[in-house]
């Protein structure tokens, strides 16, 4: 199938036509030829396929709560055309076999690319090293690992995961929290209101130590390290350094930590429960900043769908994690586009092109985060700037119903997918 996108502004500064067929953009400019579909794109601003770094899917083990179909849907209604899943899965993604099974029902749900995370070590337990090399080498070619949901706490098997993944290029991306910090029960961020609340919570600092020791040992085996959702103003600092340094590190924060504060507990609505916790005002200051100046690297969702049964409990007793794919695109639009902090460009940068190349997708044989050009890939998300958007629960194609943006407003909104040619989105809703 031909399609042409009539007049959209690439990346929020030229305007042109493009038209894609046969997975490849053919041409890009003033085009005449005539197409099987277009889309008037007036007004419209076009970016290169979103690219999640951080997207839990919950197959295998908790189909109640998502599955790989159902988590496809969501990340292509929410602009993405390659998601890496998260292998805190039941089993763990641990193994080659694993793997190439999360990496095959991606294939077949064929909405979006779904590259799987491997687990750093076996059983997420922190500490024997899981198969990396193995899953490297797989079908699904891994080169993210994470132990997320955990923090890889040993640092002797963290620098011998660090020195394992260099060997292939790989990278660790690290869920930084001291566990000896943060208490069996801690549920939020420790502060006044936690004190006030009666709530159980965690310091900042048990991400920062975290952080910091992971650059110095990623500057030590001269490998490259990921910091997973940054929730505090002093892992900014550490990381702003480290980078002056030279140390092979990035980053990512997510929607919700750019967004949501620590005051919007004191309802106890578990909705709002997340690791890492709601931060206060002056973080949420410092997280948008750093992503402003490229101190983070990119924007990831952390999607964390939850069945009700684990989230609707008293706030210490639910389970972790919100909803992010489908709105991603609008949060960031709202808060970093609306007010002046990024252009599209940064938007294509952050949440496209720097997290493709971060996982190593932006090479071989199915590249995402490539320049809206002749011959490239056809991998593009159209996005009315303009659109309000008033977010509703009920309309998520998410199996779960864990959504934090319940009722905000919000400017901005994804109107069209395309995945190497396809469109898995038109007109803001699934096209397949
Ligand atoms: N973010 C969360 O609060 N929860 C995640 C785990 C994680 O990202 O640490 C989950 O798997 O539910
Ligand atoms: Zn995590
Ligand atoms: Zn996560």
């Amino acid at each position: 199938m031909s399609l042409l996108i009539k007049g959209a502004s690439l990346l929020g500064e030229t305007t042109a036509d493009v038209l894609v067929a046969d997975g490849k953009v053919q041409e890009v400019g003033s085009v005449t030829a005539k197409a099987d579909r277009t889309v008037d794109a007036d007004g419209l601003v076009l970016l290169p396929g979103l690219v999640d770094l951080h997207t839990h899917l919950r197959e295998p083990g908790r189909e109640d709560a998502e599955t790989v179909l159902t988590g496809s849907r969501a990340a292509a209604v929410g602009g993405y055309t390659a998601v890496l899943a998260m292998a805190n899965t039941s089993p763990v993604t641990d193994t080659g076999e694993a793997a190439e099974r999360v990496y095959d029902l991606g294939r077949q749900a064929g909405l979006v690319d779904v590259q799987p995370v491997g687990a750093v070590t076996k059983a997420l337990a922190g500490e024997e090293l899981a198969e990396l090399g193995l899953m490297a080498r797989s079908r699904a070619r891994v080169r993210v690992f994470s132990d997320d949901g955990r923090c890889v706490a040993d640092a002797r098997v963290m620098r011998r995961a660090l020195e394992y993944v260099k060997a292939f290029g790989g990278v660790v991306s690290q869920h930084s929290q001291d566990p000896s910090l943060a208490g069996p029960t801690a549920c939020c961020h420790e502060g006044e209101l936690s004190g006030r609340l009666g709530l159980p919570g965690w310091p900042g600092v048990a991400e920062e130590v975290i952080v910091a020791r992971d650059v110095m040992l990623a500057r030590h085996t001269g490998s490259r390290v990921h910091v997973a959702h940054v929730s505090t103003a002093g892992s900014v600092e550490v990381i702003r350094w480290a980078k002056a340094q030279g140390i092979d590190v990035t980053a990512e924060v997510t929607p919700h930590h750019l967004l949501l504060t620590t005051d919007l507990l004191s309802g106890y609505d578990p909705t709002f429960k997340v690791n890492p916790p709601l931060r206060p005002a002056e973080d949420v200051e410092a997280l948008r900043a750093a992503l402003a100046d490229g101190t983070i690297d990119a924007v990831a969702t952390d999607h964390a769908p939850h069945a009700r049964h684990d989230k609707e409990h008293a706030f210490v007793d639910a389970a972790f994690g919100m909803l992010g794919l489908e709105t991603a695109l609008s949060v960031v639009s709202t808060v970093m586009v609306e007010r002046g902090l990024l252009d599209w460009a940064g938007v294509a940068r952050t949440m496209s092109e720097r997290p493709a190349r971060i996982a190593g997708l932006d090479h071989g044989d199915r590249p995402h985060g490539r320049p809206i050009a002749v011959g490239e890939p056809a991998n593009l998300t159209l996005v009315d700037p303009q659109a309000k958007v008033v977010v509703d629960r009920a309309d998520s194609v998410s199996l779960s119903r864990n959504n934090p943006w319940h009722d905000r407003k919000l400017t901005g909104r994804v109107l069209a997918t395309i995945l190497r040619g396809e469109p898995t989105v038109l007109e803001g809703a699934l096209a397949r």
